[in-house]
């Protein structure tokens, strides 16, 4: 048997990247001496293994033949007969179907190596269709290695069209493509998964509420870019800019969802669009089986983000509304995540990035005063009960005041 790395091992270390998973393919061999071995089996399904002391995965040279919709309707043929190029032309795309053999050379029959100088994501074969999730992964190999200069060929675009032209895309699990869309959003630019997405029909089958934004304006004197599908791109741009956290970049992509329903007549204003998103994102995180920690931190950010920017006239009673309906009591860090992205709704719009948005520290501020004042020192003094939470709340209403310049 032979034994050939593959896969995302092969490519991060052309790229001259850290190369996290190794991924290996076995031909010429059979499951049972795999087990024989030591190799244990994964998924009951398909051929892999993993290697009894590295964990490392081994999968046997496999073909695969699409016999019926959907994830699970594959044929997979895993005989020694197979050859390690049989396996490779099942792969997605060229930079991804390049094996090394154990003398460090290169197998690569699709010229991956050549695309990878050339930047180019481009996929292997017609096969490329069988496995719809290949849409999101390509583009989320663009967000990746955009920074690198890579794109997509321009054939492959066309493919990814035509695979969502023919509903393809309708059979995809939602826990796929959350994981897809989750991977996407941590990369260095997640801005560029979503306009692929968008250029080849695919948000709209994933994300019809995030979709439908491009062609809403906006007030030109707030949002010079004007449109808003642009806007939320160049948001989610800031917001990966801003944090690390895959939380606040979602949050971030989806503040303006409720923008999507407002009547024509009234754009560009878009009144009440902060309360009617909340129930958009919580349709999105339901649908695609989205955790709450993403869902809850989204929900502030569509109903609460105006208040952010108006910070300088709110009311003290409006500020702890704000502050009881987010929980900052109970989720500091959380309410600093929803002002961070406050600060990428700022920043995210055209000639605005270097532009001040001292809101941000306002509210800062003025939440850890409020947060500083604590039950104990009234305890002390002989107040009960719910004398102490009004002895509380009449006290920070007094520290907002204090900070807060705004008319109260
Ligand atoms: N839908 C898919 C998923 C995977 N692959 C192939 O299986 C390999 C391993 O897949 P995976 O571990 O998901 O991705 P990597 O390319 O290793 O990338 P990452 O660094 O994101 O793990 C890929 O390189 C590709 O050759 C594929 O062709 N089609």
């Amino acid at each position: 048997m032979q034994v050939y790395l593959v896969g995302g091992a092969v490519r991060d270390k052309l790229l001259n990247l850290k190369v996290k998973d190794k991924d290996w393919v076995v031909v010429g061999a059979t499951p049972k001496q795999m087990l024989d071995l030591g190799y244990q089996q994964v998924g009951k399904d398909f051929p892999v293994f993993l290697h009894p002391k590295s964990k490392q995965e081994y999968a046997l040279a496999r073909t695969e033949r699409k016999i019926a919709g959907g994830y699970t309707g594959f044929e997979c043929q895993f005989g020694t007969d197979v050859s390690l190029e049989q396996d490779l032309i099942r792969r997605d795309l060229t930079i991804n179907a390049i094996a090394e053999d154990d003398n460090g050379q290169l197998i690569d029959p699709h010229n991956g190596l050549a695309d990878i100088q050339a930047k180019l994501l481009r996929h292997v074969s017609p096969a490329f269709v069988e496995d719809p999730l290949r849409v999101l992964r390509v583009a989320r190999f663009a967000a990746r290695y955009h920074s690198l200069g890579f794109t997509i060929a321009a054939e492959t675009i066309e493919l990814m069209q035509q695979m969502v032209n023919h509903g393809e895309l309708n059979h995809l699990q939602p826990e796929r493509i959350w994981l897809e869309t989750e991977k996407a959003l941590m990369t260095g630019a997640p801005q560029i998964y979503f306009k692929i997405l968008k250029q080849v029909g695919a948000l709209k089958v994933i994300m019809p509420e995030l979709d439908c934004l491009w062609g809403i304006p906006n007030p030109e004197k707030w949002h010079p870019e004007i449109d808003t599908g642009i806007h939320c791109m160049m948001v989610v741009e800031q917001a990966s800019k801003l944090s690390e956290s895959t939380e606040v970049r979602f949050a971030a992509l989806c503040h303006d969802l409720g923008k999507g329903l407002t009547p024509p007549e009234m754009w560009p204003r878009h009144h009440g669009h902060e309360k009617a998103g909340v129930q958009l994102v919580k349709d999105v995180c339901s649908r695609l089986r989205i955790p709450n920690h993403f869902r809850d931190l989204a929900c502030i950010t569509s109903e609460f983000h105006c208040h952010i920017h108006k910070a300088y006239e709110l009311k003290s009673t409006t500020y702890l509304k704000m502050f009881d309906k987010t929980d900052l009591w109970r989720k500091p860090e959380r309410f600093k995540q929803f002002l961070l992205c406050c600060l990428a709704d700022f920043k995210g719009r055209k000639d605005f990035e270097n532009r001040d948005y001292p809101q941000f520290e306002h509210v800062r501020k003025i939440a850890d005063a409020c947060l500083s004042i604590k039950a104990q020192p009234f305890l002390q003094q002989g107040y009960k009960g719910l004398q102490i939470k009004q002895k509380i709340y009449d006290e920070r209403i007094k520290v907002i005041k204090q900070l807060s310049p705004a008319p109260n």
